[in-house]
């Protein structure tokens, strides 16, 4: 949750503005596909998802070859028909001449269904496997990752891109080797007829090579941009959808629809600029060859009179070099759809081949990652506790504010046997994207958390609660320091078992396009699916004060929830989301201020209940309200990056001027947010 002095709500709608017209503006600065980047290298990353189907394509592909081949046997028939039967006027021979031509056309047209029977079904398979890991992949990338891409750009990629993939696969792909093979053994024809006829048909080939490279190289960079601002637009009308309620209320439709018109007009641009290409080298590669023909038909003409060339060869030599129109014909849309093809798959592989963070990280020592070494922890604590300033040190030695750690809290903590509970050690935490001279978010945080103990994260907006929260499941990769749960490192614990340990709830529930049952199962992580007992989703329900209105539902806990829970009130949600946090009975649960939208009864129920979940849980939650605050057996401060004081609401109230602040919302003196960043 970013730092905003705006209401949220004319926030949202400016933002959503903004965020149309940037996508303008990055459509428009779009990075240029690389011109001298090989179309053909690219294709050839399609070879792992190609391999497992190979003897399909590559039979459909000799079927086509002798489909097209076979065409070319109908000029043969025809000069053994003018030669032969006809100028011998042989009616019968004549007959069976025609009865020729139509058996070859009809194994022509069986070969290429055959073809087209063949590569239907794998292909689809093809596509399939390649989303699954376009998926799989979208959710092993971190959230940084997330926090960079539109969603339209993701969207784009699995959905046009791979169908552009398939497209190529069953039909360019193929007919560039077929029609290459055609025109190979065409042309062998017309040399064997008449070498120097064929020699004159021959001569644009030269050149028409040479404008086909250079076309490739200009329409890939068309291609790239088009396909890129597709991805734009697709962002652009997924906000504009999920945003409908602020656009519609702000009365933003009208600059919304402007945006939106401004990016479909650029890619209509690209789209002109692209079909302006293509008609180009189309025009070229139809009519050089059709002048190679012109002066080929005059020649042979003119030998015919003269005796030199027999009319069935001529005709013979005319009908080859028809039929190999088609063939030569179709190069410019085949190289134009290849090159739609090689640009999707960059597309596809800048997704496959980001880095995913590794699912554990090896125990780092010294300072940066925190040591394992007792001597090298106790000189980070040392410098950790040197840069906080009435900040926690141990338990074993308290001091100023700490020494009322002693006092009696509201709630006891339980101890656990074997359980360290929740350590921060000398946390830093910078955003990638964050500019070189702001300083980190979080600099050098230590805050233990005993276990079965509640701790209230409190700090001024945009101080950072939220990105710590998110450390501790790792949604985040640390920039320094390390996290410890019981002892352990979290970067040095497997996915699976830092999800068993933690459950979160944020402040911005979010839920799926399913049934109340399956949202909150989810929080049992992946290893429990179906194994959670409806037992366990109400306890979770009534913790959360969520099973009143769960059952007054249509369907009770089977209600479908809509997307993104959009038929629930806010409120609905973050009760939902709360239960989701505690179905799984977590050791650890971090929640992100999940009560806010909260009427103060509710809350007030909700409490008491977590009250008895949390006296066994270790938790850190994010507090902004007294009520919240009050849930807790400490208080965290969080200012300028570190945790400067630790205490109980009370102590808090009664020691610190930014807390009875932060708590009060009095006009007091407390520092403002960028007086804390300034003075670090
Ligand atoms: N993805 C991001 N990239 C760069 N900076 C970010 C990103 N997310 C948050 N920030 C910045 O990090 C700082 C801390 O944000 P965070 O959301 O953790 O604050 P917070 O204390 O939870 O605020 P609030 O109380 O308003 O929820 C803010 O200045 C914010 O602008």
């Amino acid at each position: 949750m970013n730092a905003s002095t705006e209401p949220p709500a004319v926030t949202a709608a400016v933002e959503a503005e903004e965020v149309a017209k940037a996508a303008v503006d990055q459509a428009a600065d779009q990075q240029e596909a690389d011109p001298s980047r090989s179309a053909v290298r690219s294709l050839l990353r399609l070879w792992p998802f190609v391999k497992p189907v190979r003897a399909r394509l590559f039979t459909a592909a000799f079927i086509a070859i002798i489909a097209s081949c076979t065409g070319l046997l109908v000029p043969v028939v025809l000069k053994w028909i003018v030669d032969g039967p006809v100028a011998d006027r042989d009616t019968a021979g004549v007959w069976l001449g025609g009865g020729l031509l139509l058996a070859v056309g009809v194994a022509e047209a069986l070969l290429f269904g055959l073809r087209r029977w063949l590569v239907a079904r794998p292909l689809a398979g093809v596509e399939a496997s390649m989303r699954a890991q376009l998926y799989e992949r979208l959710q092993r990338l971190p959230v940084s990752f997330h926090d960079r891409w539109a969603s339209g750009q993701l969207l784009s990629r699995g959905t046009t891109d791979l169908q552009l993939l398939r497209l190529f696969l069953a039909f360019p792909m193929t007919f560039l080797l077929v029609n290459g093979v055609t025109i190979l053994v065409g042309c062998g024809i017309l040399l064997a007829l008449d070498w120097g006829l064929g020699l004159l048909l021959l001569l644009p080939v030269v050149p028409l090579i040479v404008l086909c490279s250079l076309f490739e190289g200009k329409y890939a960079v068309q291609a790239r941009l088009a396909q890129d601002q597709v991805g734009d637009l697709t962002t652009v009308v997924e906000e504009s959808v999920l945003g409908v309620r602020i656009i519609k209320g702000f009365g933003r439709h009208r600059s919304q629809a402007r945006a939106f018109r401004d990016l479909a007009n650029r890619l209509r641009g690209t789209e002109l600029r692209k079909a302006r290409l293509l008609a180009g080298i189309w025009a070229l590669i139809m009519t050089l060859p059709e002048l190679a023909l012109g002066a080929a038909l005059l020649l042979g003409t003119v030998q015919v009179a003269d005796g030199e060339l027999s009319a069935g060869t001529l005709v013979a030599f005319l009908s080859t070099a028809l039929a190999l129109r088609w063939p030569i014909d179709s190069i410019g849309f085949l190289l134009a759809m290849s090159n739609e093809a090689a640009t999707a798959t960059d597309r596809f592989y800048e997704v496959l081949d980001a880095p995913v963070a590794p699912d554990t990280l090896p125990a780092k020592s010294g300072a940066a990652r925190g040591t394992d070494d007792p001597s090298e922890q106790a000189a980070t604590r040392q410098q950790s506790e040197q840069k906080t300033s009435g900040q926690e040190r141990t338990e074993q030695e308290p001091s100023g504010q700490q020494q009322s750690e002693q006092q009696p809290s509201e709630h006891k903590p339980t101890e656990r046997e074997g359980g360290d509970g929740l350590r921060l050690e000398g946390v830093i935490f910078r955003f990638a994207d964050a500019p070189e001279s702001a300083p980190p978010v979080l600099d050098g945080v230590d805050l233990r958390i005993r276990p079965g103990e509640t701790m209230a994260l409190v700090g001024a907006t945009g101080s950072g609660k939220t990105t710590l929260t998110a450390l501790v499941p790792r949604l985040h990769e640390l920039s320094g320091g390390r996290i410890l749960l019981d002892g352990t490192d979290v970067a040095t614990l497997p996915g699976a078992e830092l999800r068993r340990r933690v459950a979160v709830a944020f402040e911005e529930p979010t839920l799926f396009s399913a049934s109340v049952r399956e949202n909150v199962a989810m929080g049992a992580g992946a290893d429990a699916d179906g194994q959670v007992s409806d037992e366990d989703v109400w306890r979770a329900l009534r913790v959360a004060q969520a099973d009143g209105f769960v059952s007054a539902l249509p369907q009770g806990v089977e209600t479908q929830v809509g997307e993104q829970g959009q038929s629930l009130s806010g409120g609905q949600r973050q009760r939902l989301a709360l239960a989701r946090a505690v179905v799984g009975k977590p050791r650890f649960l971090v929640l992100d201020d999940p009560l806010s939208a909260l009427d103060v009864h509710t809350e007030a129920r909700v409490e008491a209940a977590l009250r008895e979940v949390l006296s066994t849980t270790t938790a850190l939650v994010v507090a902004h309200r007294p009520s919240t605050v009050l849930l807790a057996d400490r208080v965290a401060l969080l200012s300028g990056g570190r945790v400067t004081a630790v205490g109980t609401h009370h102590e808090l109230l009664r020691d610190n001027a930014e807390y009875r602040h932060l708590m009060s919302g009095a006009p007091e003196q407390a520092p403002s947010e960028p007086e804390l960043r300034g003075a670090r």
